[in-house]
């Protein structure tokens, strides 16, 4: 398939406003790619590259290149490009990288120009690209978009069950399974302003202690074991002891859920989040990290055990497998509350007893719930004494004085219903020099603009922003500013399509 079909579709999907529209254009052109270029397509649509982010920067885009008059470029032929881009390396490798980036804009019209740029520059916008291009290949293949939503989320990749329904019908979804050693996307937790609220909204729930350290899954085949990230990178040989552990359980097959923590030597309370991130960060000398900081599993969840897939039972049964599993001395201490009115001063003594052992927080579960991998439902609740929201990073000023030639001032947005952003505000706060001097690492391979002053940024990284309440600004598109924002920690294990929304944030204070 041409490119330029993709382009003109891409920009007629941008502008269209009805949501129907959209998915009408999209499924259109899904229908029309070849099985072997569907994948791709649906990939380029929803805003992504196979190969990821290939470290193609905005200056070397933004060079001119004389557009072919004739559109002859194929998708593949696009592919192939970045796959060589992203492959070169060694001495003369940014000459070999001008060149094949100039050979590809060279063979494309001015229209596919704007295009390319936009999905190398990662421009694209992404949270709703990605659920408009599910609603096209639903409508496309004639299947459920809530049936092809879960097995998206089951497989890991949109465009690959894309080219499997699109080609197979609604049959392709059923073969779609969890596998070990395949990741899922995590179930996540929206929150609550307290204990009580959660227990009211929720009913029979469990309430579990909310540890501040990093989410794992852990996949055990016989003696394979595979650790994975939330956003599902892995990580099995940065945490040699999760593994070991692993190993020693009663089952051999299976796929955890827990949080990573580290416990101080002198007192066993959990050591600051900071330094489970870095010790899990650090891919050197990963023996030498070990001794300074051991980091212990907790587990709260379990999604497969032996051949049976687990995601559909309630929580109750789950939890039932995992103690069948995981020793109690690695599980997240918990209180099953089967009557929220009688058993309400328990609760809150435990979250009471939880925060003063050092832990962030509870987090509710209805004990009926499934498990709904990659979403943030309604039937997992976080209680946390400070609330704290998820902002993007949508430009940054550069800093004078002492911080002069670090990018310094972050101007922090919430997702906007049309897969934007609006921006709440400025803050430089809480920020350490290691912070500041990796965030101007970070921020410097996110940059699209720079005018000397103001670095603006695409809208990629996270940041956890305490603050302490909203204040009306015209200035700003929301109608209101954060007031004394403060920058709690980097979230680069976040996407941006998890960070809060302006709906969430209004709603929240
Ligand atoms: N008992 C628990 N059950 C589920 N998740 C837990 C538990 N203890 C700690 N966690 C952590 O809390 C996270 C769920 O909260 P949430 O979905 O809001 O993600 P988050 O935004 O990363 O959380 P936060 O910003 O509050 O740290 C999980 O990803 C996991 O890392």
């Amino acid at each position: 398939m041409l490119l330029a079909e993709v382009a003109r579709v891409s920009r007629e999907v941008g502008e269209t406003s009805a949501r129907s529209g959209k998915t009408a254009l999209l499924a259109e052109l899904f229908a029309a790619a070849p099985a072997e270029e569907a994948a791709l397509v649906v990939s380029y649509l929803a805003g992504r590259l196979p190969q990821g982010r290939p470290g193609i920067g905005w200056r070397a885009l933004a060079q001119e290149t004389p557009p072919a008059a004739e559109p002859t470029l194929t998708v593949t032929a696009v592919d192939e490009a970045v796959t060589r881009f992203a492959a070169v390396a060694g001495a003369g490798a940014q000459a070999e990288r001008r060149r094949i980036l100039d050979a590809l804009l060279g063979a494309a019209t001015e229209a596919e120009q704007r295009f390319l740029r936009s999905l190398l520059g990662g421009e694209v916008r992404q949270g709703a690209l990605d659920a408009v291009a599910l609603d096209g290949v639903a409508a496309a293949a004639g299947v459920p978009a809530a049936a092809l939503r879960r097995a998206a989320m089951l497989d890991g990749s949109l465009p690959r069950v894309a080219a499997a329904v699109l080609a197979e019908g609604a049959a392709a979804l059923r073969e779609v399974t969890l596998r070990v050693g395949q990741p899922v996307q995590p179930m996540l937790a929206n929150t609550a302003k307290s204990v009580a609220e959660a227990l009211a909204a929720l009913g029979p729930c469990a309430v579990e202690e909310k540890l501040d350290g990093i989410r794992v899954q852990v996949h055990r085949e016989g003696d394979h074991v595979r650790v994975y990230t939330r956003s599902l990178d892995e990580i099995t040989g940065r945490l040699p002891e999760v593994a070991e552990l692993a190993r020693s359980f009663a089952g051999d097959r299976f796929i955890l859920d827990g949080e990573v923590i580290g416990r101080s030597a002198a007192d066993g309370r959990p050591v600051p989040f900071q330094e489970v991130a870095s010790r899990v960060g650090s891919r050197t000398d990963v023996e030498a990290a070990r001794r300074t900081l051991p980091v212990v599993p907790y587990f709260f969840d379990v999604l497969v055990a032996g051949d049976r897939v687990l995601l559909d039972l309630p929580v109750r049964e789950r939890y039932a497998e995992l103690t069948a599993l995981v020793p109690e001395e690695f599980r997240v201490g918990r209180l099953v509350v089967e009557d929220p009115a009688a058993q309400a001063a328990e609760a809150e003594e435990f979250w009471t007893r939880t925060l003063s052992r050092g832990h962030e927080g509870v987090m509710l579960k209805a004990l009926d719930s499934v498990y709904a991998a990659g979403r943030r439902g309604k039937h997992w609740l976080k209680v946390k004494p400070v609330h704290t929201l998820d902002l993007v990073v949508l430009a940054v000023e550069r800093g004078h004085g002492r911080r002069t030639g670090l990018l310094s001032n972050l101007h922090l947005g919430a997702r906007t219903a049309d897969g934007g952003y609006a921006m709440l505000g400025k803050t430089f706060k809480g920020l350490t020099d290691e912070m500041l001097r990796w965030q101007t690492e970070r921020l410097g391979e996110l940059a699209v603009e720079d005018d000397g002053y103001t670095v603006r940024v695409r809208p990629e990284l996270v940041v956890e922003i305490a603050y302490d309440g909203l204040q009306r600004s015209p200035r700003y598109p929301a109608g209101v500013a954060l007031r004394f924002a403060r920058v709690l920690r980097h979230r680069p294990d976040k996407r941006a399509q998890d960070a809060d929304t302006v709906e969430t944030v209004l709603g929240a204070t």
